[in-house]
């Protein structure tokens, strides 16, 4: 068992910058969790705190139960039982495989017998028995990933932190990587914070995933949940793509100027409905058809994703709207568009915008 409880989590580093302020979760037992966010929000400094190696200035850390991070309390990382994968490896170059896997248990004072033993097991796992004898400066930097990953499980690890750890590999090894990692963690079954700045492979790896944005989580979610229910604005601008559409909501409809009224999708529970009234409404390219019928518009850009192209298009009416295309469309082009459903957002910014209020301006 290991479930962290954090809550009212704060780190104010020496110059009094504020790196986490107020973070609350659970990160549930055996979950594969994932820290989405962009450039310098926290990330590192979490699974940092997390393991021990910064303390934190307010709230508490603790799994199942036992306080790890507190007033008063700070429990030594080497007594978590956390183990780490970054990045950088971080592997010892004078050491061979089975020498770096077996590491962690050697620190923690185990036999040669027991540790070597761990150490093949783990190696089995990440499918490198066979490169045990090797020295890291042998083998690719997808197989260096594994040793670093049979380490992270050899240490006896009932949470296992990973911080970008594939940001340095090609996008075919990532892949297999991603794979990797879920089947290891299928069967090991350790509790894991996975810290991305990548959305796919969030998506891809995560049970659920946390954005986390200036130094807390503004949205907690599963995949498909996050991507069709963001809880704001700026959740629904950073995960995919879309367009914010100022709208006016009446019961399961919207309003947006120069469409048919728009489906809503149903709410999520854990995110605030929005009232009927003025809106945004985010609508996704996957939402969004062409054809004759729809809304006059004209085709802004449109870049080549290898099968696919990616469209903005923008109405008679002005609004900019993104869509998919699998033929051949290009900028220019006069396209008829439609919406088939969409999502409500909170958005005051746009409300003078929404059709009603225009209406009443007009009136
Ligand atoms: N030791 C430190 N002293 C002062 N400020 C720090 C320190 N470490 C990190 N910070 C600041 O805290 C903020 C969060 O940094 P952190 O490394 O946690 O972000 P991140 O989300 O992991 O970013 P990235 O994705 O770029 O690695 C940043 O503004 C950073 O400059």
């Amino acid at each position: 068992m290991a479930e962290l409880t954090i809550t009212g989590l704060g780190k104010r580093f020496d110059d009094g910058s504020r790196a986490i302020a107020g973070l609350d979760a659970t990160i549930r037992d055996g979950e594969f969790f994932v820290v989405l966010g962009p450039s310098g929000c926290g990330k590192s400094t979490l699974l940092r705190l997390i393991a021990g190696l910064e303390t934190a200035t307010e709230g508490t850390i603790a799994c199942d139960g036992t306080p790890w991070s507190g007033p008063g309390v700070h429990l030594r990382a080497e007594d978590r039982r956390v183990g780490f994968v970054f990045q950088s490896y971080a592997l010892w170059p004078h050491m061979t495989v089975a020498e770096n896997v077996a590491f962690p248990a050697e620190a923690a004072g185990r036999p040669r017998a027991e540790r070597e033993a761990l150490a093949a097991r783990c190696l089995e796992t990440v499918g490198l028995t066979p490169h045990a004898a090797r020295r890291p400066a042998e083998l690719s930097g997808g197989q260096r990933q594994r040793v670093a990953l049979a380490r992270a499980l050899a240490s006896d690890a009932r949470v296992v932190l990973m911080d970008e750890p594939l940001a340095n590999l090609d996008p075919h090894l990532r892949a297999a990587m991603e794979e990797e990692f879920l089947r290891v963690h299928r069967v090991g079954g350790a509790t894991t914070l996975y810290i991305t700045h990548d959305q796919r492979e969030a998506m891809g790896l995560a049970d659920r995933i946390a954005v986390m944005m200036d130094g807390r989580f503004a949205q907690v979610a599963a995949p498909d949940e996050l991507y069709w229910r963001p809880n704001s604005v700026d959740v629904a601008r950073f995960v995919g793509r879309g367009a914010l559409l100022p709208a006016t909501r009446r019961g399961g409809l919207a309003t947006v100027e120069g469409f048919p009224e728009i489906p809503l999708r149903d709410g999520a529970p854990d995110v605030r409905p929005v009232p009927d009234g003025p809106c945004g409404l985010f609508v996704r390219p996957e939402e969004v058809a062409l054809g004759a019928g729809g809304a006059p518009a004209r085709v802004l850009r449109a870049t080549y994703r290898g099968g696919v192209r990616e469209l903005t298009l923008r109405t008679d009416e002005g609004l900019e709207v993104e869509a998919l295309a699998t033929g051949p469309v290009a900028p220019g082009e006069r396209v008829g568009v439609s919406i088939r459903s969409g999502w409500p957002l909170p958005a005051p910014e746009l409300a003078a915008l929404a059709p009603a209020a225009r209406e009443r301006a007009e009136a």
